[in-house]
């Protein structure tokens, strides 16, 4: 149970100290809520949530990479901006990846139902 159980304080430490942890919940939480009005396939639901843990793992790996980079070095370092940066970087890949995804399986239901 202990890897369980510091996984979680992990993930409990992310969503209490990053605000972009909270937004990708909010986002997460908005995905559920259209998913239950707009009724997608069953596929489209798996692809869907399956971007939405992406992105949520992204920020969690993004969160490690910042804790690890201010454990080694408090002054200001070009590698330590590039590993942030870049850390960065990849939740935004994802994130313009679920956002895409989203419009893709969302966008023309919504269009249907409002017009
Ligand atoms: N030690 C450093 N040396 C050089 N640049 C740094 C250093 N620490 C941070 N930076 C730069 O400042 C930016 C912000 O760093 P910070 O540690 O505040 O994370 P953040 O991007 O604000 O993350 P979050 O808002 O998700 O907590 C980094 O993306 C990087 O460009």
């Amino acid at each position: 149970m202990r890897p369980f159980r510091v996984a979680c304080e992990g993930i409990l430490h992310a969503v209490r100290s990053e605000r972009n942890m909270r937004l990708h919940l909010l986002s997460a939480l908005l995905v559920f809520i259209f998913s239950i009005w707009l009724q997608p396939t069953r596929l489209e639901t798996v692809i869907l949530f399956g971007w939405v843990i992406a992105v949520i793992s992204m920020e969690l790996m993004n969160t490690a990479i910042e804790r690890t980079v201010d454990l080694v070095t408090k002054d200001v370092h070009p590698l330590a901006k590039q590993a942030k940066d870049v850390a960065a970087g990849a939740v935004l890949v994802a994130s313009f990846g679920a956002a895409v995804t989203a419009l893709i399986i969302f966008g023309p239901r919504l269009w249907n139902m409002l017009y």
